[in-house]
């Protein structure tokens, strides 16, 4: 079996995969390294041969949840690490190393799976938007605040603003102009977000007119896949490239 882990800012998305790696013995998020431990210990059967991880967290904190694996599991742990290019893809960073491994993988199972060009949106704690040309020449993105950040900097930083998360939730049912605070914050950066969609999709359709796929993944991809009905929902895009990037035989 094999264990990947994708450990963005806020959490660790994780998934065991069986002897046939097309089958999902278990997956899950979950919000710290002791409640993945949790998670894996209550599957039933769990025989883990490797692991491979992708992280945008420090290097200490990666290697933190690393020992852990190793000491609970007695695995060895491969991790993804910055490329130039890979699987056709050629990084468009100066500094190649600078881009965010989970950024980089998406890419590179965005191109795959679209065999051309491609614009790939990422909704995580940070939410990015990078081009990748037909030749897999990668244009650069763009990285804003995502959905978390966006309400929190408005709850910390203003001081008539507070709502709990249930609230939150319901407010996104409508986006029709809030008559409760709730409602406008919660629409307005749902607004915000969509915005930037529409803004990416303009640019992808000046550089290569129809001819291009978009894929839409992280967690809160489901706000904005109804403005593009076109667009691929692949919330596993980040193990797509995964399994590109550290084949295990
Ligand atoms: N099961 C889930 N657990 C936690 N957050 C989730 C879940 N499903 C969707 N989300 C949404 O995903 C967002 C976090 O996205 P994610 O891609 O995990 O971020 P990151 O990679 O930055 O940690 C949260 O704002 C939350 O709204
Ligand atoms: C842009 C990100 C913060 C996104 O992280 P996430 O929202 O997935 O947790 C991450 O990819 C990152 O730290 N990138 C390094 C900076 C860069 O890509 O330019
Ligand atoms: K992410």
């Amino acid at each position: 079996m094999i264990l990947e882990l994708d450990c963005g800012n806020s959490f660790i998305k994780w998934r065991v995969l069986g002897e046939d790696v097309r089958r999902v013995i278990g997956e899950g998020v979950v919000d710290s390294d002791l409640a993945l431990l949790e998670s894996l210990k209550g599957l039933k059967g769990l025989a883990l041969m490797h692991c491979r991880l992708v992280s945008v967290r420090t290097a200490e904190e990666t290697s933190a949840l690393i020992s852990l694996l190793t000491e609970a599991f007695g695995v060895s742990v491969v991790c993804a690490t910055p490329a130039r290019e890979m699987s056709g893809v050629r990084n468009g960073y100066e500094e190649f190393e600078r881009l965010g491994l989970d950024r980089w993988l998406a890419m590179l199972g965005g191109f795959h799976l679209a065999s051309g060009a491609c614009l790939v949106l990422d909704f995580g704690t940070a939410v990015t938007a990078d081009f990748i040309a037909g030749d897999g020449e990668h244009l650069g993105g763009f990285i804003c605040p995502g959905m978390p950040l966006m309400r929190n900097q408005l709850r910390t930083h203003t001081r008539r603003i507070r709502y709990g998360d249930l609230a939150a939730e319901r407010a996104l049912e409508s986006l029709v102009p809030g008559r409760t605070t709730v409602e406008a914050v919660e629409r307005g950066c749902l607004l915000m977000l969509r915005g930037f969609v529409l803004t990416q999709l303009e640019l992808a359709r000046s550089y290569w007119g129809d001819d291009f796929a978009v894929f839409l993944t992280g967690g809160d991809a489901d706000l904005v896949s109804e403005i593009v009905p076109e667009a691929r929902v692949v919330p596993d895009l980040v193990f797509v490239g995964l399994a590109m990037a550290c084949p295990l035989s």
